[in-house]
């Protein structure tokens, strides 16, 4: 189940490519482009004059103040700045990131379907990635080597300086790549199978719902064996007790390590993840704090990489729901999207729908957490900021966005909200084309979070019939990874004539890849657009 989750899964998490041996012609030719676009820009590099030589440079996202999420400006241009960008299978454009090409293409499509101009929000172009997923394998000098595929092969490129990953991965890995040698660990070996460490997840996590940066890191050791091999087990175990001291030793005092879990993958395949899970140190659970939420989440959990976009993309959806509104989240994974709205749009109900089951024990986390939150406003009554922890509200006004991204003041409810009782959640194990119209039945707002291939064809159906009219659904939030798969479901809303395009804006969430993330707001083609309905800010 989980494998499958990962494999639908929006983006990878990171680009470890999953098949690296057997590629479909699709991705030949994306790897043939991919390849041409490195090629065309190492050649503009080697024909530009060199510069004269200048004094190092802090990161170039220290150099531009961050400011949270915001429309590019002409003269800043988002940079990588990575010195493994040239060897790295990862990022493929190192400059020029807030134009990513496929945005062209985005930008006609909404131009011709008579959408405002379409803005893409960027933030941070370095250190954005929070969660990443990282081959080790043996290096050519013996040594082992954590990092990506090279393309087509199962050599890894080692990454330790790379410039998009949260600092505290970079940390991570590192402490990994000592203990691995340390405690002679041998990495997997595809010819025969053997070998013991396979990959690695890392994620930067606060220690605590509300306490502040991320500082600590949730380790994944994906491990080749059986879950109930004693033998390997107790040398795993042994690992894990090395890294767990070692990862204490951050010289400011703090501990560079959450949690460690294993993860058993002992099938000679491709997919990085087996089903099966141990927690050896730490917390079970890790938190971040996204769009005024503290969401839960596990190491087998969906979750966006880029909390920043995150935040930026969740506070534009606060914007397009009215307080007090019914909604559905029918992608709801661990209930991000849902919840933010929960704690911010003081929604009567909140029904989420999410097919893979590992969602619900986090979310019950943080519904029980969102609850307690109510609760102590309620009591101090309190203008509770959307996106602020409750150590540090900010004044009303100061509505730029915080470092997860999520919105300031001007996305609070309105104050007659705050003695509303709590929105009643519930969530559904359930394909959303199973039955939409049970889980859309009153909803004001239905969500759209797919994978990266769009919405199933069932809903889609539903979607673009009458049906959904008749179950009272006002608005749509179609919240896409996928820029070919929106084109193409966008415009079987539009023809089904029953919604209206009603706004669109990009974020970039892969700073360094061709990608954009894409919301859509769609109104009922026969909603009275009533002031409440009129929140957009378009
Ligand atoms: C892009 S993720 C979004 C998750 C969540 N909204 C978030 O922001 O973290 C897509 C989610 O849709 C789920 N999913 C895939 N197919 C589905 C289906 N047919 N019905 C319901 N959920 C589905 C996946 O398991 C995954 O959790």
């Amino acid at each position: 189940m989980l494998q499958a989750a990962c494999r639908r899964s929006c983006w990878p998490v990171a680009a470890v490519h999953e098949h690296p041996a057997k590629l479909t012609p699709r991705q030949r030719r994306l790897q043939k482009q991919r390849k041409q676009w490195k090629q065309q820009k190492q050649q503009q590099r080697q024909q530009q004059t060199p510069p004269p030589p200048l004094p190092p440079l802090p990161p170039a996202d220290e150099r531009r103040p961050h400011q949270g999420l915001g429309t590019p400006d002409a003269a800043a241009s988002l940079q990588l700045e990575c010195p493994h960008f040239d060897s790295c299978s990862g990022c493929t454009l190192d400059r020029e990131l807030e134009r990513p090409p496929l945005l062209a293409d985005a930008e006609r499509f909404f131009a011709e379907a008579g959408a405002v101009h379409l803005k893409l929000h960027s933030g941070r172009s370095q250190r954005w990635r929070m969660r990443a997923r990282l081959a080790v394998r043996q290096g050519p000098c013996g040594q082992p080597a954590i990092g990506l595929f090279e393309e087509g092969s199962h050599s890894v490129t080692p990454i330790p300086a790379c410039t998009v990953h949260h600092p505290a991965i970079n940390e991570a890995v590192q402490l990994v790549h000592e203990a691995v040698a340390a405690c002679r660990i041998t990495p997997y070996d595809e010819a025969s199978g053997s070998g013991q460490l396979r990959y690695l997840q890392l994620t930067a996590v606060v220690a605590a719902p509300g306490a502040g940066q991320p500082a600590a890191v949730q380790l994944v050791l994906v491990w080749n064996c059986q879950p109930g091999d004693s033998q390997e087990g107790r040398r795993l175990q042994a690992f894990a007790d090395h890294l767990w001291r070692a990862g204490q030793l951050r010289s400011d005092g703090t501990r560079l390590l959450h949690s460690i879990w294993a993860n058993f993958q002992p099938e000679r395949t491709n997919t990085i993840l087996g089903p099966d899970w141990r927690l050896l140190h730490g917390e079970p659970w890790a938190w971040a704090r996204l769009g005024g939420a503290d969401i839960c989440f596990g190491p087998g959990s969906f979750l966006q990489a880029n909390f920043e976009a995150m935040g930026g993309a969740l506070a534009a959806m606060q914007r397009h729901v009215p307080v007090g509104a019914t909604i559905t989240d029918l992608h709801a994974g661990v209930g991000t999207i849902g919840l933010s709205l929960a704690a911010t749009r003081a929604p009567r109900w909140v029904e989420f729908v999410e097919v893979n089951g590992q969602g619900l024990p986090p979310f019950q986390q943080s519904a029980a957490r969102l609850r307690q939150r109510w609760r102590l406003g309620e009591a101090h009554c309190s203008c509770s900021v959307a996106g602020s922890s409750e150590e540090e509200e900010r004044p009303p006004g100061s509505g730029s966005a915080s470092e997860d991204g999520s919105s300031g003041s001007e996305d609070c409810p309105a104050d007659d909200s705050r003695m509303a009782p709590p929105p009643a959640l519930e969530y559904h194990v359930a394909a959303a084309g199973s039955d939409p119209a049970r889980w859309c039945q009153g909803a004001d707002v239905v969500v759209l979070d797919p994978p990266r291939k769009g919405l199933e064809p069932e809903l889609l159906h539903w979607l673009c019939s009458p049906a959904a009219g008749d179950a009272g659904v006002h608005r749509l939030l179609y919240l896409s990874c996928g820029w070919p798969a929106l084109k193409r479901d966008a415009a079987a809303v539009l023809a089904s004539g029953h919604w209206r395009l009603r706004h669109a804006e990009c974020f970039l969430f892969f700073p360094g890849s061709d990608h954009i993330e894409t919301l859509t707001v769609w109104d009922a083609a026969g909603s009275s657009g009533s002031s409440d309905w009129s929140l957009a800010s378009d």
